[in-house]
């Protein structure tokens, strides 16, 4: 690529007929007071008339007769990234530039160096790794369980299920003869039904039958308040037989109060989050675990993790303390021995469990096994299964490109491919609002778009996160469910358990926290023997992570980020229009169409962020979340993530901002290019709340994704914007 192109002048103004050309020269030359008709020049520059707009620098221009007073030079864009904030159009909302690229508008000189600079894209050899299989499917009916026939026609008729599932065949059995269980088959494979489907058919055979005032016979804990409404619909669709057990669902979000009200009514069977569950045992009177049999940790993991390790020691308590004998379900799709929360809650609760461990070439093979040495010892390895037609996929791409090849790939796939149900998984919740608010405004050109509506893609984007309502919340969750199209935006909270149909496309747009988040991420496509593709964005620094992942069994193919780019040309919304050179017929500085389109498209993520104080802090608040939530990866992976890898400059731009905020960087570190630079003298810490260690804000992080919604503070309180001197301040807020 040709230097001049990267030097962009993304010249979107309109064209200089020649006359205009010569009546500029002719004015200035026969002005003797040089000086004047430069600010006139200047004055109908601002005004946009094509004979004040800037000339290009043609040979007439360069041909000063010598003595001549100098005359004064079209404005020209600099060659370099303009600095700071303010430029004449800084101002411009979003839709002014990127559909059709500005032409007709106000002259408009602007640079880019979204080309420049950037970090050599390593080539990578796909890992030679041994993906491992899992049988999902049987022939088998579920008549051929022992299950009472209204159960069984409830399968077939209400869930529209017939044959039995793999993990389903052997799950059932070892959980109707009592015994402990701990789980693992791939996401997508059938867990809820082989846990529900032994838990009705022994709860409906108790004699005398349940009473709602028995209160809870079975709690079912789960990590998100989307999957504890899943479960419960679930669980409430097995029970359309037994009317006489009541199902209830306890969460975050939801009124206390009313809560109470239907706990001292009865509840039979539990479904709660970690975190709203302890509200309650510590808050509501009514609550007793007396008559417990069932404790089921689906996603168990998960729920043994940093954020709510707590809450379930508080949990197994209540539940000790109120002595009933009790049988233990783990379930999830990635549990190992390695995990220091699964062995010690096996060691602590489980007694004398079998494992379930679907994976083909697995310790364990398809059969469950017996653990009679060692009760902690679960027997599982740290190879993880994916669904068999899944496609993954990788691409290298450099921070400054990042957001311009997340828009390509979401236009090539919805404009290029059709129709598509697509979930982005990002690491924040500011980053989730800022993204779906900069691609509905200048992807879906909702406003002021001068494209036809034939040009634009159906593209609706959602969003999910841990810092919305609860209503929306649901209404979001429900909505992206039940449609056949669409693409989320959200933060791992849509990562565990989430059943969401048809789901094509799976984006990790930033890279999971572990391998198991990326096993969980990705299973929420290619769902009981369906297809489905993921993409995983990583940046040349963080390469490695693909060994970690291949430790694993995980590994992908590259897809190259020149081939996502050129899903640009799909869309002449973002033709824009350069310095035409007509003999040639290319652009004389930007000589590649996408990449002149990947700047207009850039170019619109910088107005679009200075659109307004509030996009441009939407814009640092993403920006600065996104980096502290890089602070809180786990310190096996720091190697590969690591602050003080990530150039701040480039970062940025990746948020549509044109620099990092000052203030940002002196406490994150420096790029790679300023490790000559003195260590920064504040504490990183100075962007968290207070000093905690990485794994302290990774807890924080995750307390706040999946938090109970029973605070006393207002989350929308808990966000305070400073703005001094129109400086981004940070701020001591949850991501
Ligand atoms: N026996 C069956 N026959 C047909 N479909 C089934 C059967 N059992 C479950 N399913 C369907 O398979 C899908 C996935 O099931 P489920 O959500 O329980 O998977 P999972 O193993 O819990 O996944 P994850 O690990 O992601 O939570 C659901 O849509 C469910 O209705």
């Amino acid at each position: 690529m040709a230097e001049e192109g990267l030097m962009l002048n993304l010249a979107v103004n309109p064209p200089v007929s020649g006359t205009g050309r010569t009546k500029v020269q002719k004015q200035f030359r026969a002005s003797a007071k040089w000086v004047k008709s430069k600010k006139a020049a200047k004055r109908k520059l601002q005004a946009g008339s094509d004979e004040g707009a800037p000339a290009k620098r043609g040979p007439a221009q360069a041909r000063t007769p010598p003595g001549a007073p100098k005359q004064p030079q079209p404005r020209r864009a600099p060659l370099s990234p303009v600095k700071g904030r303010g430029g004449a159009d800084s101002k411009r909302s979003p839709q002014d530039v990127p559909e059709g690229g500005g032409q007709g508008d106000r002259p408009l000189v602007r640079t880019s160096s979204l080309f420049r600079n950037n970090p050599d894209i390593p080539a990578v050899s796909r890992p030679d790794v041994a993906q491992l299989r899992e049988k999902v499917f049987t022939s088998d009916s579920f008549t051929d369980l022992e299950l009472h026939p209204h159960l069984v026609s409830t399968l077939n008729n209400v869930l529209n299920v017939s044959c039995v599932r793999s993990v389903q065949k052997q799950t059932i059995p070892l959980l109707l003869t009592g015994r402990d269980v701990v789980v693992r088959s791939q996401t997508g494979s059938g867990k809820t039904l082989a846990y529900g489907i032994p838990l009705v058919q022994s709860l409906q055979a108790v004699h005398p039958k349940i009473k709602r005032s028995d209160g809870p016979l079975a709690v079912l804990v789960v990590p998100t308040r989307e999957l504890a409404q899943q479960s419960f619909q679930i669980i409430q669709k097995l029970l359309k037989p037994f009317t006489w057990i009541v199902p209830g669902v306890l969460m975050g979000g939801e009124k206390r109060k009313s809560e109470k009200a239907r706990l001292r009514k009865g509840i039979n069977i539990l479904i709660s989050t970690p975190g709203r569950l302890v509200d309650h045992i510590k808050n509501t009177e009514s609550i007793a675990f007396t008559a417990v049999r069932w404790l089921i940790l689906d996603e168990a993991d998960r729920t043994l993790d940093l954020g709510f390790e707590k809450d379930l020691t508080v949990i197994l308590n209540a539940l000790n303390a109120a002595g009933a004998q009790r049988q233990n379900v783990l379930l999830s799709a990635t549990l190992t021995e390695g995990e220091p929360g699964v062995s010690r809650l096996a060691g602590i609760c489980l007694k004398e469990p079998v494992t379930v461990h679907a994976s083909e070439g697995a310790a364990q093979s398809e059969e469950a096994r017996e653990l009679t040495s060692d009760p902690s010892s679960t027997g599982l390895s740290e190879s993880f299964t994916v669904p068999e037609k899944l496609q993954q996929h990788m691409a290298i791409v450099p921070s400054k490109l990042r957001l311009v090849c997340l828009a390509a790939f979401i236009l090539g796939k919805c404009k290029g491919e059709g129709a598509q149900k697509m979930i982005v998984f990002l690491s924040s919740c500011e980053a989730v609002e800022f993204l779906q608010s900069l691609f509905s405004k200048v992807l879906c050109g909702s406003a002021g778009s001068q494209g036809t509506g034939a040009e634009r893609p159906l593209m609706d984007f959602m969003r999910l996160h841990g810092n919305m309502e609860q209503e929306e919340r649901t209404e979001v969750f429900q909505k992206f469910s039940q449609s056949k199209t669409g693409i989320l935006l959200c933060t791992d909270v849509a990562a565990r358990g989430l059943d969401l149909p048809r789901v094509t496309w799976i984006v990790q747009y930033t890279p999971p926290a572990s391998p198991a988040e990326y096993v969980h991420r990705v299973g929420r496509t290619a769902r009981i023997g369906a297809r489905g593709n993921s993409l995983l964005f990583l940046t040349p620094s963080e390469t490695a992570y693909l060994a970690v992942l291949a430790n694993h069994n995980i590994s992908m193919s590259e897809m190259k980020m020149e081939d996502i780019l050129a899903n640009l040309m799909l869309d002449d919304r973002f033709a824009g229009r350069g310095k035409w050179d007509k003999k040639k017929g290319i652009d004389i500085f930007i000589p590649r169409p996408v990449d002149r389109r990947a700047l207009v498209l850039d170019q619109a993520w910088e107005n679009r962020a200075q659109a307004s104080a509030k996009t441009e802090w939407a814009s640092g608040s993403a920006l600065q979340s996104f980096l502290r939530a890089y602070t809180t990866y786990p310190a096996g992976l720091k190697h590969v993530f690591h602050i003080r890898t990530l150039h701040l400059g480039h970062t940025a731009k990746s948020f549509g901002l044109r620099d990092a905020p000052r203030g940002l960087g002196s406490g994150l570190g420096a790029g790679p290019r300023d490790r000559t630079r003195k260590p920064p003298r504040r504490d990183p810490s100075e962007i968290t709340p207070q000093k905690l260690s990485g794994k302290e804000r990774m807890a924080n992080l995750l307390r706040s994704e999946y938090s109970s919604g029973m605070d006393t503070v207002d989350p929308k309180k808990k966000t305070k914007i400073h703005k001094k001197a129109g400086k981004l301040r940070l701020q001591n807020q949850p991501a």
